[in-house]
């Protein structure tokens, strides 16, 4: 019979759960390791005898070889695989014990989850890990949801596994039940709107100025340096060195053009729809990814007409002027995509109940994840300034930012439509922008529209009520009682 030996456990032995489990030993933690194919628990002890891990091979080895209360962290595929995880380790755990799960889980399901969980006396937490290998291995940001009993355990061992940034743990507990998970899906909603603006970034100065890939891996380099230092950024400028060792060429040039996305994304925007909060760049960088893939329609649609971009290959007189108004309106686009997604979190606590705190969430975002920046220091200074900020753009620091980047914002979008180069996130960023300045939106000609065909009533600007036109008869107006 194995000896209760670990302080915690490991299910899940995958690239994330492998490099987590390690970065668990290398802080003092006597780690079990159990996965369902038993090869990666016994290829993960050969090559990584320094862990000294406590291999396991079935779920009751597993429970009997951790110290009382057991802890363990599943590092599964997200869905079926993550509830067969839970029904193994609720049979072999007690009343007491914690099961978190790090997986990229759904929070509907993690809120599930943690209802029937908390039935058995076991504590369950939904915590969302991000970092990838490198993260998981040397330091991720981690978004804990569950209950407070379960974080005054957790607490201290994912403090001690997390990234650090300006001397914090990139770790807290978010809230309850599935706040970890909602948080840790609108950070992967931000990821997919930040590096599609790279992306357009990288096609607008490509097409528009005529340089390679390697010369523009120079620029984002630059780029990395000032405002725009970024975890996406840094890695742009590698892959867009990267050759290819088949054909020499780029490797950008010979990756096919189809983003594949595992689903987090849309999460963000299903969820962003439903609480009606309107992120609208992060819905164009999940929708870009998705007509990337649709190459039968892609297909289709070649020899439409439209402006060419081949055509007006290297638009740009001035290389350098294009290369900073493509820098300034990629800056002004995130700070959009941001403020988008701290509105969905924020509108996402209100709705669930979960008291998240933005400018905590903002500062374990500073290290460990994909979507670090130095940026993440801006948003938590002007979270300390005002914790209920109602819109994060409209922050004095970011208000500057969006002045000054106007015009090129401005420019680049016109310059990209008039090219027929698509740039729908940063076209999006500026719609939402503008919609938000406006003084008077012709939602008034929607809501008349509505009233005509549906009665559905209306407001007016001039006294308060609820008004509808008799359109069809007289139309004269009623005031609903
Ligand atoms: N990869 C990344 O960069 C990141 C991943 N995540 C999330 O972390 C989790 C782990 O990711 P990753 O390491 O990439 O691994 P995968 O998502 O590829 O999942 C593979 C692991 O899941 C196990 N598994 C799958 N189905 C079952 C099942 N029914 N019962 C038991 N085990 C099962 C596999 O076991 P077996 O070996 O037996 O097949 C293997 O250990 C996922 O939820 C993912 O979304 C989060 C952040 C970043
Ligand atoms: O969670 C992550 C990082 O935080 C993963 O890298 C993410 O799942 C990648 O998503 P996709 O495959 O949809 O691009």
């Amino acid at each position: 019979m194995t000896e209760p030996v670990a302080d915690i456990g490991v299910v899940g032995l995958a690239v994330m759960g492998s490099n987590l489990a390690r970065n668990l030993a290398r802080n003092g933690n006597k780690v079990a390791i159990f996965n369902r194919s038993p090869e990666k628990t016994e290829h993960l002890v050969v090559e990584h005898p320094e862990a000294e891990f406590v291999p396991t091979f079935t779920y009751e080895e597993f429970a009997a070889s951790l110290a009382r209360p057991r802890t363990a962290i599943i590092m599964v595929k997200a869905g079926a695989g993550t509830d067969a995880v839970i029904d193994e380790l609720v049979r072999v755990f007690e009343p007491g014990d914690i099961i978190v799960d790090g997986g990229n889980a759904h929070f509907p399901d993690t809120i599930r989850r943690e209802k029937a969980v908390r039935e058995t006396g076991i504590n369950f937490v939904g915590a969302g890990i991000s970092g990838g290998e490198e993260g998981a291995l040397n330091g991720p940001s981690i978004m804990p949801g569950g209950s407070d009993e379960a974080w005054v355990t957790l607490g201290p061992i994912l403090r001690s596994i997390a990234a650090i940034a300006e001397g914090e743990p990139c770790v807290t507990h978010i809230g309850h039940d599935g706040a970890g998970h909602f948080v840790k899906m609108v950070h992967n909603g931000i990821e997919y709107a930040d590096m599609q603006l790279i992306a357009e970034a990288y096609d607008l100065i490509r097409r528009g100025t005529g340089k390679t890939p390697a010369q523009i891996a120079d620029v984002f380099a630059e780029w990395n340096t000032g405002e725009l230092e970024s975890y996406l950024v840094e890695i742009t400028a590698e892959v867009l060195r990267q050759n290819d060792a088949a054909t020499g060429e780029a490797l950008v040039d010979v990756i096919l053009d189809e983003a594949g996305a595992k689903g987090t994304g849309a999460w963000t925007v299903q969820t962003a729809l439903d609480l009606g909060v309107p992120a609208s760049g992060i819905a164009e960088a999940v929708f870009a990814r998705s007509l990337s893939s649709q190459r039968g329609q892609r297909d289709a649609a070649v020899g439409l007409p439209g402006p060419a971009p081949a055509e007006h290959e290297g638009f740009a007189h001035d290389a350098e002027t294009f290369v900073e108004q493509v820098r300034l309106a990629l800056y002004a686009s995130k700070i959009v995509a941001y403020s988008q997604g701290f509105d969905i979190i924020r509108a996402g606590a209100a709705a669930y109940d979960w008291a998240i705190d933005l400018g905590a969430v903002s500062k374990i975002w500073r290290g460990g994840c994909i979507i670090r920046a130095q940026f993440l220091n801006r948003i938590a200074d002007a979270y300390a300034a005002q914790p209920d900020l109602p819109l994060l753009l409209a922050a004095p620091y970011f208000a500057e930012a969006l002045g000054r980047a106007q015009d090129a914002w401005r420019e680049v979008v016109t310059v990209a439509a008039a090219s027929g180069i698509p740039a729908p996130a940063f076209a999006s960023s500026l719609a939402y922008y503008d919609g938000l300045r406006a003084d008077r939106l012709p939602a008034a000609l929607v809501q008349g529209q509505r009233d005509f065909f549906g009665a559905h009533t209306y407001r007016r600007v001039d006294r308060p009520g609820v008004f509808h036109t008799e359109w069809s008869g007289d139309r004269s107006e009623t005031q609903e009682s």
